[in-house]
């Protein structure tokens, strides 16, 4: 029979531009191939063609005739024409495909194939390739990967928060920071690393409506991942299509209250498959053992399925500790099942703090710069906690110490919560207070009408009030000269809707100014519009009215005056409405203004978060604490309206005294500690902010954008314009046509919004090194070299290897990162050190196609012996990683192990996921390949 035979795939080497043919028909002299690309049929001689047979090995990923990729389990010939069996990507079945079903664009891929068949390029493609592949392995087993594309400053709580949480498999976490110390951009940190370091595929967040935006942009802008907002409009949209609206996207954000008001999207959302749910206000989700909110049901539900799940909430004890439990039952049922016992761990805190307070204070007194424990110390954990091994040398690392007895008896790994005090970020605020005459009206009514507490605290909004009160209430006027005095802006808040309309109208009126509003009736464009127009800082408003929604959540640290219209009747809410202008990036004192009417339940509630609580100037974490051991006295005290109780305000002082003590010495201590990462995370973090990786990547970008075709220019003395040109190798999917202005700065990108900040997470620097990897360009190539001392005709042969872990889904995962081996042998097969590699320059095409066939023996013995040499050294690297493996996730297995037998805070999920997590690496890694990348064959032309 012909070799040729109809319906086989062949390729010109001389025009591979015309893509994957296919024989139409054949004889013994004459072969005809149809290329579909071009839509034309080609004849050629059958005894002497640049023709090229196609056929993929296993392991092969090609694509079929509609787009559809597949990878290559099998091929069986059947009279001349190759059937294959194929795995379609993101399915676990293996379907045949005949070879007439593969796509036009089809190549041939492996580098001696395509060294003989003569598909040649540039020889310094060669060192493009191994430069991508060595950067490639360095970064994805690097800590900084998933930590250093962030566009924020670097801060040490941060940082180990999301590189702790970021590295694990299914990490489940509550994340309690106070407020406005950057619990969203935690999670954002956490994401990027859980997505690159190939944890996480699919994540699922779902937020209150009014941060959708915000969640949207900062996603966007401070780690570049792109989410999709899903709301009823876009369910409605996608249904019609007959697919699971939510398995359309990767990356999906959501309103609780879009989700609660429809069934439907709820049954979609529970069969959609995610690997991470993040839940931002997670002190919404009310939960008792008599009563359960829709949206707890809801995250109930969705965390029983999804294997990751982040909870953030400021204010973790608002709705009270059963809450608080029931938010920890979220993310581990089966460690709290019962609430009497969790209440009882709680206090057991106290003694292992009271110890870590001691070693603090030694650690004040080194001695010659070491850390040396006291005796009373060192007797005491002896006593104490006889499992923990330690040396009282003058080399003990006390930090260390500390972790460890966190570890052995503290709070587990579930559970963050850094506060203001312990990372240092104590923001100034200046409180003033404005008494102001009651009118009699609401005097007279407070007397005889009132039923609650909440009516004396809210007396404008009663509705014998509603159309009279801006007449009557002096707060009004005060507001209105406020204004009048004040240019800066100001953020007023007060507790709803209808008062911040009321206040609107009534300035309107007397001062002709439309003050913007942000209020719960208001649509979230109209939301994100109005908080814009406050945020602009030369054409925007300088007052914005806002409801108790406006202080959730939102990023208002641009000022510096906080208007209190009315007081909330929780401290965390308090707390919260301060907590929009106190956060990370506030530079000036905050001012913060109370008007209130004097003798009145409002007064009252001032004492109480003034003087009781001393709530206003400084973040009181145990305020709700306070004010629910004295809720009734408080709530009497209130509708009595007859001015405060001075006794009950000093039980409130000494109690809240004596809370914040205890807060010290007991769990949230060990809890600061444990979360702020001291003593962990100085070397990451010095790390991260060395700039000689923004200078290598700076350098590492000249390659990659020469290679694919990409223009870089100056634009200014610290960034770049970078554009496509008409050579561009590949579309790219993260640089748009007019180009990108772009820094490899992090202080500069954090300062200057307009520039993108081009790190090595960066997307576009990871399709470009994807692109550069997966592309066959530059797998084969030939040069010359000049050496008299050797034949003419005798040649290197350089050799780039990959010794890649197969496992789905765990790509990126550190332990397996392709790692890359690079061989020079000369024509004996004999090993060479790359400084034996000589000067080289281009063969032409026409010398080339001479030379390969003449050669091609002698090449593929050296080739035998490259991958010889190859091999012993995979096997060094296959061992060397089945070490680490058992070194740092095996270890980790035991110490977990060994932890919960004392700890009952270590879960059983948290032992077996890692423990699933190193079956599955060290299975994968022992399985390792070794595959040829590419081969440079340099000939001696002297
Ligand atoms: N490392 C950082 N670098 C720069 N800005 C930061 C950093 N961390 C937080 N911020 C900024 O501080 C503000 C508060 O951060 P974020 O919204 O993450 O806090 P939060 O703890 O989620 O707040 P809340 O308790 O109100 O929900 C945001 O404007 C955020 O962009």
């Amino acid at each position: 029979m012909s070799e040729y035979v109809v319906g086989q795939r062949w390729l010109s080497s001389q025009q591979p531009e015309l893509g994957l043919g296919m024989i139409a028909s054949a004889d013994n002299r004459q072969v005809t191939i149809y290329f579909p690309l071009t839509e034309e049929d080609k004849l050629y001689s059958a005894q002497n063609n640049p023709l090229i047979r196609l056929v993929l090995n296993p392991d092969e990923e090609a694509k079929d005739v509609e787009g559809r990729v597949f990878t290559v389990l099998d091929a069986i010939e059947n009279q001349g024409v190759v059937l294959y069996s194929v795995q379609y990507q993101g399915t676990s079945e293996a379907t045949t495909l005949p070879e007439t079903q593969l796509s036009f664009h089809t190549q041939v891929n492996q580098p001696e194939q395509r060294l003989f068949s003569l598909q040649l390029d540039k020889p310094s493609w060669f060192d493009a390739r191994a430069s991508v592949m060595e950067q490639k392995h360095n970064h994805f087993t690097s800590d900084r990967l998933g930590l250093c594309g962030a566009r924020v400053s670097l801060l040490d709580y941060q940082i180990n928060i999301a590189q702790q949480v970021g590295n694990r498999i299914a990490p489940r976490v509550l994340l309690a920071d106070e407020v406005g110390l950057g619990k969203t951009i935690e999670a954002a940190m956490i994401l990027q690393k859980q997505v690159l370091a190939g944890h996480a595929q699919r994540i699922l967040i779902l937020v209150p409506e009014s941060l959708i935006h915000q969640w949207l942009v900062e996603l966007l802008r401070r780690v570049n991942m792109v989410f999709s907002v899903f709301d009823e409009e876009r369910f409605a949209a996608l249904k019609e299509q007959d697919i699971n609206p939510f398995d359309s996207e990767q990356f999906i954000l959501c309103s609780v209250e879009s989700m609660l008001a429809s069934n439907e999207a709820q049954t979609a959302l529970l069969a959609s498959q995610f690997d991470v749910l993040v839940v931002d206000e997670a002190h919404h989700l009310h939960w008792s053992e008599t009563e359960v909110s829709a949206d707890y049901a809801l995250v109930e539900s969705l965390a029983k399925i999804i294997p990751g799940v982040i909870l953030l909430t400021a204010t973790p004890d608002q709705l009270g500790h059963e809450s608080h439990f029931a938010r920890l039952r979220l993310l581990d049922p089966a460690r709290f099942t019962d609430f009497v016992t969790y209440q009882s761990e709680q206090t057991q805190y106290h003694a292992l703090a009271e110890l870590t307070e001691m070693i603090l204070q030694d650690m004040e007194q080194h001695v010659a710069g070491k850390d040396v424990l006291s005796t009373a110390t060192n007797a005491l954990i002896k006593q104490q906690y006889p499992d923990i091994v330690f040396t009282n040398s003058p080399e003990c690392d006390a930090m260390a110490l500390i972790y460890e007895l966190i570890d052995h008896h503290g709070t587990g790994r579930m559970f963050y919560r850094n506060t203001r005090q312990a990372v240092a970020h104590d923001s100034q605020r200046e409180v003033h207070t404005y008494p102001l005459a009651t009118p009699k009206t609401y005097e007279i009514y407070t007397q005889t009408m009132l039923e609650t507490a909440e009516e004396a605290c809210f007396m404008h909004e009663l509705p014998d009030f509603l159309d009279t009160w801006t007449t009557i209430d002096p707060r009004c006027e005060w507001l209105l000269a406020h204004i009048a005095e004040h240019t800066d802006k100001t953020l007023l808040i007060c507790r709803s809707a209808r008062t911040v309309l009321q206040l609107a109208e009534y300035i309107k009126e007397q001062t002709g100014l439309h003050i913007p509003v942000f209020h719960e009736q208001m649509s979230l464009v109209e939301r994100d519009r109005a908080a814009h127009f406050f945020a602009d800082p030369e054409e925007g408003a300088n007052l914005l009215l806002c409801s108790e929604i406006g202080s959730e959540g939102r990023n208002f640290q641009f000022c510096r005056h906080l208007i209190l219209f009315d007081l909330p009747m929780q401290p965390d809410l308090l707390e919260q409405r301060i907590g929009r202008l106190d956060r990370i990036g506030q530079t000036q004192t905050i001012q913060i203004h109370v008007p209130y009417l004097s003798g009145s339940a409002p007064h009252t509630l001032l004492d109480f978060y003034h003087e009781g609580l001393n709530a206003l100037s400084y973040t009181c974490a145990v305020g709700s604490k306070v004010f629910a051991q004295f809720a009734t006295e408080i709530n009497d005290n209130l509708l009595a309206g007859s001015g405060t109780n001075e006794a009950l305000l000093g039980q409130i002082g000494a109690l809240t005294a004596q809370f914040n003590e205890e807060r010290q010495s007991g769990r949230d201590k060990l809890l600061e500690i444990s979360s702020s990462g001291k003593g962990l995370v100085e070397d990451l973090v010095e790390d991260l902010s060395n700039p000689v990786f923004e200078r290598e990547l700076e350098d590492f970008t000249h390659l990659l954008f020469e290679a694919m075709g990409i223009h870089q220019e100056i634009n200014d003395a610290h960034s770049f314009i970078i554009k496509p040109t008409e050579d561009l190798a590949h579309a790219i999917h993260g640089l748009p046509d007019d180009g990108l202005t772009v820094t490899y700065r992090r202080d500069i990108a954090t300062a200057r919004e307009e520039l993108t900040y081009l790190s090595w997470d960066h997307p576009l620097i990871i399709e470009l090194i994807h692109t550069i990897e997966d592309e066959s360009t530059g797998k084969a190539s030939v040069a010359f070299m000049a050496d008299k001392s050797i034949p003419v005709g005798a040649f290197y042969l350089e050799t780039l290897y990959k010794v890649q872990a197969d496992h789905h889904g765990m790509d990126n995962n550190p332990f397996l990162a392709a790692t890359p081996i690079r061989l020079l042998v000369n024509f004996k097969g004999e090993l060479l050190s790359a400084d034996d590699l000589p000067e080289m320059s281009k063969v032409s095409p026409k010398i080339a196609r001479k030379l390969l066939p003449a050669l091609q023996g002698h090449i593929e013995k050296a080739l035998a012996k490259s991958a010889e040499f190859a091999q012993k050294r995979a096997d060094v690297v296959i061992a060397d990683s089945q070490y680490l493996v058992s070194e740092k996730l095996g270890n980790e297995v035991t110490r977990l192990q060994r932890l919960q037998a004392i700890n009952p805070s270590i879960s059983d999920v948290e032992v077996t996921t890692l423990q699933t997590q190193l079956d599955q690496t060290m299975q994968a890694v022992s399985q390792a390949q070794l595959h040829l990348d590419s081969i440079r064959l340099i000939v001696n032309n002297p």
